[in-house]
């Protein structure tokens, strides 16, 4: 049996448990939930902390968090690392946020409970601000040493073009000093993997498919309808996901070069303009272990801990053998 949880761990899960209810009765889309500040201590209750000015981007990983794995950790902290490092951002003008669907556009609701998910993301977080922290070398002096805020949302849209106008109209980024301005001025990036991006461009979420091939008139086709307004305020970075169930690296970058470079956005009933909007990122290296949340649950049940390593985080890992998640 698992020692009792700290007392601080006990907050942040009597906390979770209450926002979520809180979130499921409210009857909205979005809400932020709670902040894991740049600072190293998180004791005590999880509390929202709006950002005082408002960001220039909000970095968003949309995910099921079933539990969060590294290829999550890969995902965030190489785009927060690459808008610091290359694009110069300071760590103020950004946000991260780790959002958790509660309704998932295929997936249906499989363990662990929504609770123990935002408690394995909170732990998450923190490994994302100390693997920042470890690449910045602690260097003091550095303002990318001093850490990026990284909040935790819970969402009932299922789709991204909804998330992104959700968090567009929350009041949450806007910022204490001008609450009226809208978050236009905010760039979102949603990271997502390869077989995500696929998704996106399915025309089946966007209505009836009789209506999905109306390139030919002047109407917009439902598809554009969604993606037009998301591409207007949304990059996509995409990782590449090469594994058994979506090919190897060579035809994901085969489709997403003809999807960005060719006619390939007109073919799928995009808009050519979109193209600039969608980056590619790399992910999965050739010889190392692919890293899913299914392999991690499978782990967890098989108690192969040094398997469970490689998947997971060490405050991730924590929480799951904490709370005996993925026995069953
Ligand atoms: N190893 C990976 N490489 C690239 N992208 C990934 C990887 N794992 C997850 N992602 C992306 O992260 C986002 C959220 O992932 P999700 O929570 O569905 O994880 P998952 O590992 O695919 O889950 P599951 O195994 O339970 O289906 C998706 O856009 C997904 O494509
Ligand atoms: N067209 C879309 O916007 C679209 C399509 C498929 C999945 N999704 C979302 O992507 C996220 C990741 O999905 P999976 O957990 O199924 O990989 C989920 O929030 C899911 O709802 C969105």
């Amino acid at each position: 049996m698992s020692p009792p949880l700290s007392p601080s761990a006990r907050l942040a899960a009597s906390f979770f448990s209450r926002a979520l209810s809180a979130f499921q009765s409210s009857g909205s889309k979005l809400q932020v939930i709670c902040t894991a500040p740049p600072s190293l201590s998180h004791e005590g209750e999880p509390e929202a902390l709006p950002p005082r000015v408002r960001p220039q981007i909000l970095v968003v990983l949309d995910s099921s968090f079933n539990p969060p794995t590294r290829a999550h950790l890969h995902m965030a902290t190489s785009a927060i690392r690459e808008l610091l490092q290359k694009q110069g951002q300071c760590p103020d003008a950004i946000r991260l946020l780790l959002l958790l669907s509660v309704n998932n556009a295929d997936k249906g609701v499989k363990p662990a409970a929504f609770d123990k998910r935002l408690a394995m993301m909170w732990a998450f977080a923190q490994d994302v601000q100390h693997d920042l922290r470890m690449s910045f070398g602690n260097r003091q002096a550095a303002p990318e040493a001093q850490g990026l805020s990284v909040d935790l949302g819970l969402a009932t849209v299922p789709y991204f073009h909804e998330k992104s106008a959700a968090l567009a109209e929350a009041g949450f980024y806007k910022g204490q000093r001008d609450p009226d301005d809208d978050l236009a001025e905010t760039e979102q990036v949603f990271l997502v993997g390869y077989d995500t991006l696929v998704r996106i461009f399915n025309p089946k979420y966007y209505g009836p498919l009789e209506m999905a091939s109306q390139v030919a008139t002047a109407e917009p086709t439902p598809l554009q309808k969604a993606l037009d307004p998301f591409f207007g305020r949304a990059k996509l970075r995409v990782t590449m996901r090469a594994d058994d169930k979506w090919g190897g690296a060579n035809e994901q970058v085969a489709y997403l070069e003809n999807l960005l470079h060719a006619e390939g956005l007109n073919k799928v009933g995009g808009i050519r303009a979109w193209e600039s909007r969608i980056e590619m990122a790399d992910g999965h290296k050739a010889g190392t272990e692919v890293i899913s949340s299914t392999y991690a649950r499978a782990a967890a049940k098989k108690r192969d801990l040094g398997r469970l390593d490689l998947m997971v985080t060490p405050r991730v890992r924590w929480w799951i053998e904490q709370e005996n998640l993925y026995l069953e």
